[in-house]
């Protein structure tokens, strides 16, 4: 059996923990699927470049407001999927080759699972190789679930991991789910015309942010998608491209295409864990202590497999945390999740960082609220924004920041402020009377919600 001093198992942000300093070591990347994982692949980027054309025919579809004569011809899906996934796809193949090549790293294509402590076997097209190692990092993510009703059918269905490479849009698209990747690719596939029916269990989406932000996002969506909220999917049936979704209600929802979005679970059950002492939360997240180390010695986990915030940026950090604490076991360093941001890239862009404004009541916080749209600003004219908003939560007296939700154009970068003033202990007077604010630029939305906080 090979011994390696490291193997990481998983080539998505597991691939980011080993650069130049571990070039001593004898080190394997084990990979069953692609170099680069999710968020190269089937995730944030290649999602982004979709909704970025479909941003770019909105501005197009809506010219006549600002008085501009322009007329949409057609969004040629075919050739914007192959330019994003020309450029990807070659990302992903220079990754691995790139990686094959260094003398200290052997690459394994193929699935590992544990079959003792520190023990692997690896089953891939080749057959199946045993391998061991001194320290081991789990790496290996998540997948889309996919509930009962659909996977029983017998009937297609999409998930991220395959509806971004269809060969065209479907005229009626049914997604199940009003999460984050219902939200996204529903602007890109009603962007390229397809009539979109969003089905949620919950009464609104994006259900887990800021109550504002929830409620407007879904009302000014709602004139876009026949939204049936409130509602679960009970049978799928009818046949492969003529679908028929039934609701609990008894309603249905005619479809060509459904893809499923319900949230994803943590690949660890494929990994058989117990033989390596390796513990699982009850939602099947891999147990990891502040130094991302699990239960097993020497096996370290990172990413959507144990973060309790499944988000690239956080695995990119834990990638990090890990990195360093393999080489220094005697100086350890903690991933912190206290402030992590998100974005949600749809049209608008939605931020937040910190607590929402139902987690303070919930937690009994004290705090106040400072609300600025950006309709009250110069540049939100300019824009003729109607629908755009920052809110901040602070301690009144302290000025601290607790919590911070935008909803409206490059929501996802205007954050950032208030992102670095909640991470660096700035209060809210500090930030908003300190620093210029430029005149006339959208950044004046966060300026106006700092001093509209009545601290
Ligand atoms: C549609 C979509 C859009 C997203 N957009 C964003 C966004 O805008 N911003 C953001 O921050 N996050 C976004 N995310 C989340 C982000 O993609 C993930 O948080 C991130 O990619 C997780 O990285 P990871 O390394 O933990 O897992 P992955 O990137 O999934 O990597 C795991 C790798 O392990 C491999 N693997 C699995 N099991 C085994 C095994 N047994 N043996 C060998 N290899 C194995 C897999 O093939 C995969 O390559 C998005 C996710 C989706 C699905
Ligand atoms: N911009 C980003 O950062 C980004 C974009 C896409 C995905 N992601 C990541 O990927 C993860 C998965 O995304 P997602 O959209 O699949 O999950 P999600 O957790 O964001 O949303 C799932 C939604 O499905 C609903 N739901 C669950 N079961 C249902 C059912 N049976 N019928 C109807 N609705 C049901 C939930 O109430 C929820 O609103 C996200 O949590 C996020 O971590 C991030």
């Amino acid at each position: 059996m090979r011994h390696h001093d490291l193997v990481v198992i998983g080539a998505g942000s597991g691939n980011a923990v080993v650069d130049d300093s571990f070039a001593d070591l004898d080190v394997a990347v084990v990979e069953e699927r692609w170099f680069g994982g999710t968020c190269l692949n089937s995730g944030c980027i290649p999602s982004k470049m979709l909704a970025y054309t479909a941003r770019v025919a909105r501005t197009v579809r809506e010219a006549g407001r600002y008085d501009v004569d322009a007329e949409l011809g057609a969004v040629h899906w075919r050739q914007m999927r192959d330019r994003v996934f020309g450029r990807l796809d070659a990302e992903r193949d220079s990754g691995r080759r790139g990686r094959a090549q260094e003398d200290s790293v052997t690459v394994y294509e193929g699935r590992a699972r544990f079959v003792g402590p520190r023990s692997l076997r690896i089953e891939g097209e080749r057959g199946a190789v045993d391998i061991s190692a001194g320290q081991i990092v789990v790496a290996v993510g998540g997948r889309p679930l996919v509930p009962g009703p659909v996977a029983e059918s017998g009937l297609p269905y999409e998930t991220s991991d395959t509806v971004m490479r269809i060969d065209a849009p479907p005229r009626r698209l049914a997604i199940l789910g009003g999460g984050y990747i219902a939200a996204e690719l529903a602007e890109v596939f009603a962007g390229t015309g397809s009539h979109v029916t969003v089905v949620e269990k919950e009464e609104r989406l994006l259900g887990p942010q800021d109550e504002t932000v929830a409620e407007r996002f879904t009302e000014l969506v709602r004139s876009r998608y026949d939204l049936r909220l409130g509602r679960e999917l009970t049978a799928v049936d009818g046949e492969p491209g003529a679908l028929r979704l039934t609701l609990d209600d008894g309603t249905t929802v005619e479809a060509d295409m459904l893809l499923v979005a319900v949230g994803r679970v943590p690949n660890s059950d494929r990994l058989n864990l117990e033989a390596a002492g390796v513990a699982t939360h009850d939602d099947g997240r891999v147990v990891v202590d502040r130094y991302q180390r699990t239960t097993a010695e020497g096996v370290f986990a990172l990413g959507d497999v144990c973060s309790p915030v499944p988000l690239k940026h956080v695995a990119n950090r834990e990638a990090k945390v890990v990195a360093h604490n393999l080489r220094h076991p005697d100086d350890l360093i903690a991933a912190d999740h206290d402030l992590v941001p998100a974005a949600v890239f749809t049209e608008p862009q939605i931020a937040s960082v910190g607590a929402t404004e139902q987690d303070c009541r919930d937690r009994g916080l004290d705090y106040v609220v400072g609300m600025a749209g950006y309709g009250d600003v110069a540049y939100g004219w300019a824009m003729e924004d109607t629908t755009g908003f920052c809110k901040v939560l602070a301690e009144p007296g302290s000025g601290r920041l607790i919590g911070a939700h935008l909803m409206g154009a490059e929501a996802s970068t205007l954050i950032q402020p208030l992102l670095l003033a909640a991470t660096l202990g700035i209060d809210a007077t500090t930030l908003a009377e300190s620093p210029y604010w430029i005149h006339p630029a959208l950044t004046e939305v966060v300026e106006n919600a700092l001093l509209d906080l009545d601290l």
